[in-house]
Formats: C-alpha cells, structure tokens, sequence
C-alpha cells in the first residue's frame, strides 16, 4: 500500500482530527482549464478523452498541479454506464449528451444487460489503475458514479431534459417498468463502484444530479431506494482503510435525513441551504461536503474569501466538513478564481480544526 501523504480528505470525511479543512471541486478537471481543452482537442472527442487512460490521468491531474487540492477525482463521465450498456453514447456540439438507442420500452429494458466493469468498462479501471500509479500517494482518488435515477433520466429521455416528460410519464404509467430499470442499474453500479475501488479509488461519490425533480414520495420510490442499495452493496473497506461513500443530491435539501440514514458518510449540499443548518440536523452522523454557489467565482477576490468565511463559520468547529463547490465549475471561470477559493479555504479552515 502506498503510503498517503495528504490524507486530510478522507480523515474529514470520517470526522477524524485535521489541521485545516480540505477542498476538491466537482468539475475541477474541465473547460475552464486551457490546459484541459488542449489535450481535449489532441484526444478528439470527449469520450476518446475518457477511453484513453494516460490522457484520462493527465487531466485528472492538471487541477493539482495548479492548486493545493486535497483529492483527485477520476476524470470519467456518469454516462459511461449506460453506454456499456448498448446505449450509444455521444457528445453533440453545445447540446450535451445523447444516446442513438435510447430506452422507450418494458421490452428495451428487459434487452438491458450488466455490463463487466473489466470488459465494456475497463477503460475506466485502465484510468484508476494509471492515475493512483501516478499519484503515489499525494493525494487520495475518488472514484464516482451516477445514482440510478439521474442514469433513468438520460437513457429514457436520450439527453439532458428539463421536463422529464418521458421518464416520468413512465414512472406514473408503467412504474414496473422503471423500476426494473433502476434494478438492473444499481446492480451495475454496484460492480461499476467495487471494480473502481478494487483499481485504487479510495473514495466513492454517489451524483444523483436530478433527484431534485422528484416529489417526496417518488424521491424515495425511485431515487433513494436504489442509492441505498448501492449504499449496502459497496466496498466500505480496502487496503487496511475505510473507503467512504458520499451521496449528492442537487435540490435535495429536504431529504437530508432520509439520505443520511442510508449509511453513508458523507452528504454533499449545493447552495440552496444554510451549511449551519445541514450540520445541526445530520452533523453528528455524517460529514458534509460543499457548499457555495458556483457562481461566486464570477465575483471578486474579496467576496470569494468573504464567501469561503461565512460557510467555514457556518460549519463551525471541529472535523467533519469537506468544501467545495454545490455544483460543477462553469466553463467561463477565470482559473485565477479558483486558486483564490483553495488558498483562502486552507488559510481561513486552520481556524476551525486542532491536531491534538
Ligand atoms: C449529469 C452529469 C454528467 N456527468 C457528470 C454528471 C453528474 C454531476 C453533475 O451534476 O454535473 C459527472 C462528471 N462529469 C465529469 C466529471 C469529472 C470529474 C470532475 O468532477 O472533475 C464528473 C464527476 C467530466 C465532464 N463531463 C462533461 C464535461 C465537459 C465535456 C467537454 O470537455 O466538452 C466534463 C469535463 C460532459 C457532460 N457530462 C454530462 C453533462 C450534462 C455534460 C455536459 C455536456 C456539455 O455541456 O456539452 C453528464
């Protein structure tokens, strides 16, 4: 086992003592990265980027060449799940993902199968395999995945949708069907996550980018449940570490308690609550993850640090709070930005943490 040099990601995460709080940022790897979009532009297309691992390495670690972060995250996508699984994956110019065989049937879902994460998916593993080797231990690698809901959405729709008028006029008409759906994806998953812990991923994070446009009821129905199972079905423990598993939600400020009681160790928030709130409702059972609004990074140097201030405060002391941001980096940040946010989270987090 390598030795890991910075752990202060996986010990906050665990509510172990640290001596400041540790920040890793969704997207930190992307767009807003000139080096990003140069070997974007050598691998090809997006997908050749996520199928080649030491381009897939390298981007992953171009953020931390730039700032002091404390976690890597596996450069991949959500959606190479179900392209493993026929689907037929591809990036359009300025209109995000789609699928050539999208799903509109019970008969479409009954064809699904689970895909191998060492056959279809092994460029994934390939990645994790590359990037720990190239780590060595400087920071640790987290290892991520879709929830099966936010999967459901893309594969029935076929791309990004605001209305969802597809999948849910299949969750209140035929909601055998999706749930059959949904079965079959966090089965994959659960192969998906252990296979990329087994390669080296020492954390696993859970994005479930369109629970959101559930009711309470359908939340938990078709969104929760399958997280749970995922939740029971993941590897919690490698390698003589814990391996902790984070759930996020966007829009799901309300199931807070539901989602810790799943068993996970780690919430992550967006911006639509009070971080102070978060803690004092699930604070003493899990760790929290995030949360300021991304576009803050728009503002100036002074109302960024200002902002960094206000959600460490709202904290509080002790461990138990990883910072980041509640949603991905837009691709119109100035990457100056961003070294402002680390720098002043490192600086402003000693405040709140004591080694002893
Ligand atoms: C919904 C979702 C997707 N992908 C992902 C989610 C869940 C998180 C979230 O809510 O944002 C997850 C994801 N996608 C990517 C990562 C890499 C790791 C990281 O966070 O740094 C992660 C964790 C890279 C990526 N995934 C994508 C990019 C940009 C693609 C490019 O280089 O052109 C990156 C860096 C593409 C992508 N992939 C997806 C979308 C909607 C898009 C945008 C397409 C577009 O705007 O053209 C699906």
């Amino acid at each position: 086992m390598t030795e890991l040099k910075n752990d202060r990601f996986l010990r906050a995460l665990l509510k172990q003592p640290v001596d400041t709080t540790p920040i890793w940022i969704m997207r930190q790897a992307g767009r807003y990265l000139p080096e990003y979009r140069a070997t974007r532009a050598r691998a090809g297309s997006f997908m050749d980027l996520c199928k080649n691992a030491d381009l897939a390495c390298e981007v992953t670690l171009q953020p931390l060449e730039r700032y002091a972060l404390d976690a890597a995250i596996l450069f991949s996508d959500i959606l190479t799940v179900p392209d493993a699984m026929g689907l037929g994956l591809y990036f359009s110019e300025g209109e995000g993902p789609r699928f050539t065989n999208p799903v509109q049937s019970m008969a479409d879902i009954e064809k699904i199968g689970i895909p191998d994460p060492e056959g279809e998916l092994q460029y994934v593993m390939n990645a994790v395999r590359t990037i720990r080797r190239e780590l060595d231990g400087r920071v640790p690698l987290i290892g991520f995945t879709g929830s099966p809901w936010t999967l459901a959405t893309y594969m029935v729709e076929g791309c990004s949708s605001k209305e969802f008028a597809k999948i849910k006029g299949m969750l209140y008409d035929t909601p055998t069907a999706l749930h059959l759906l949904l079965d079959k994806l966090a089965d994959s998953i659960i192969l998906y996550l252990n296979a990329q812990i087994a390669a080296g991923a020492q954390a696993a994070m859970i994005f479930d980018t369109w629970g959101g446009s559930l009711t309470p009821a359908t939340y938990r129905e078709f969104s929760l449940r399958y997280m749970q199972k995922i939740v029971d079905g993941v590897t919690r423990e490698n390698d003589g570490r814990k391996v902790p598993v984070i759930l996020f939600t966007k829009g799901g400020a309300q199931w807070l308690e539901p989602m810790t009681e799943t068993g996970c160790d780690g919430l992550g928030l967006d911006w639509t609550i009070n971080i102070a709130e978060a803690r004092a409702r699930v604070g003493d059972k899990v760790a929290l993850q995030g949360n300021m609004d991304p576009c803050v990074l728009y503002a100036s140097p002074e109302v960024i640090r200002q902002q960094v201030a206000d959600i460490l405060a709202g904290y509080g002391q002790g461990s138990g709070h990883v910072f980041n941001l509640g949603h991905g980096i837009h691709q119109h940040i100035d990457p100056e930005k961003v070294g402002v946010l680390v720098d002043a989270v490192h600086e402003l987090g000693k405040q709140y943490h004591t080694t002893a």
